[in-house]
């Protein structure tokens, strides 16, 4: 049977693209398989879809216009390896894995095949996902755009070459991870200073998500609002002052790189 899109690997990213994809009328749900080695993953997303489940990817792969691979690193090749055979000749596919390039796709796939490689991050789970998306030399640019299109349905994405998708790791794909731990910190500094838990987490992400929709919306450099934070003698230029002495943006710089350096490892 003719099915539009095939997902492998029914976790956190694969079920937010389905659901992104599907939620934005992109495809419909009855043209869409999902398929999960945990019979309960697959069925779960297929439920909230309702769209086809299994557990047996093979199947989910056969006539499938797409299929996207949301698998970890460390089972794709197993994973890529076993659907070879069964996935259509002309079948556009797509792996998020991290750090697995399209040399190694084509390896396993066969170079004559229609790869996307695409970096996709966690934020797609409420629509506010940042992708790149590397096609391989036989994808079309009207292919290409497609699958564009589908990950712009839960966010921004952008084509990119594919020897910067180490800096797509280190400032979108790995970034939410440090981030978190960023907002973790401003709270426990708030707790420190007597607010309670729940409401010193509500005041940090708000922050944060509030300055990141200001720099995206106006375009203002993040050097510019600092400034307009910062009154001389003020609060704002004490913390700035203190992170410089602390070295907060060398260990910015210094913890992206090693996500970077992971990814090119990998
Ligand atoms: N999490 C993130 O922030 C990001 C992740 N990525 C990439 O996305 C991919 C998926 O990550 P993530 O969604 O976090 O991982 P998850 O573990 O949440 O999801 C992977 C799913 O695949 C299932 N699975 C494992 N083996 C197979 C198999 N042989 N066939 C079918 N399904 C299988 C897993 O089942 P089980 O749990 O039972 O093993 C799990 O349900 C990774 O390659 C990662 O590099 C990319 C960008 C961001
Ligand atoms: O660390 C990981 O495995 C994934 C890749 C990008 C974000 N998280």
């Amino acid at each position: 049977m003719h099915k539009e899109l095939a997902l492998i690997g029914c976790g956190n990213m694969g079920s937010a693209i389905v659901k992104g994809i599907v939620g934005a009328g992109l495809i419909d749900a009855c043209d869409i398989v999902v398929s999960d080695v945990s019979e309960a993953a697959s069925s779960r997303l297929a439920g909230e879809l309702g769209c086809a489940g299994t557990c047996d990817n093979v199947e989910a792969v056969r006539d499938a216009a797409m299929v996207i691979i949301a698998v970890k690193p460390q089972y794709l090749d197993d994973v890529v390896r076993g659907l070879a055979d069964t996935v259509a000749p002309d079948a556009l596919v797509v792996s998020i894995a991290a750090g697995v390039t399209l040399a190694r796709l084509e390896g396993l796939l066969g170079s004559e095949r229609k790869i996307v490689r695409v970096m996709p991050n966690l934020p797609a789970m409420v629509l506010a996902g940042m992708s790149s998306l590397t096609p391989n030399a036989q994808v079309s640019a009207e292919e290409c755009a497609r699958v564009q299109e589908l990950f712009e349905s839960f966010g921004r994405a952008e084509v990119v070459p594919e020897h910067l998708i180490d800096a797509v790791i280190a400032a979108s794909g790995s970034s939410p991870a440090y981030v978190c731990v960023f907002i973790e910190a401003l709270a426990d500094a708030a707790v420190a200073e007597g607010m309670p838990r729940a409401q010193a987490y509500t005041f940090a992400e708000q922050a944060v998500l509030g300055t990141a929709k200001y720099l995206l919306e106006t375009g203002v450099h993040p050097a510019v609002l600092k400034d307009m934070v910062s009154s001389p003698a003020g609060t704002t230029i004490e913390a700035v002052s203190a992170l410089e002495s602390g070295g907060f943006r060398a260990a910015v710089i210094d913890a992206a790189r090693a996500a970077a350096a992971k990814n090119r490892a990998m």
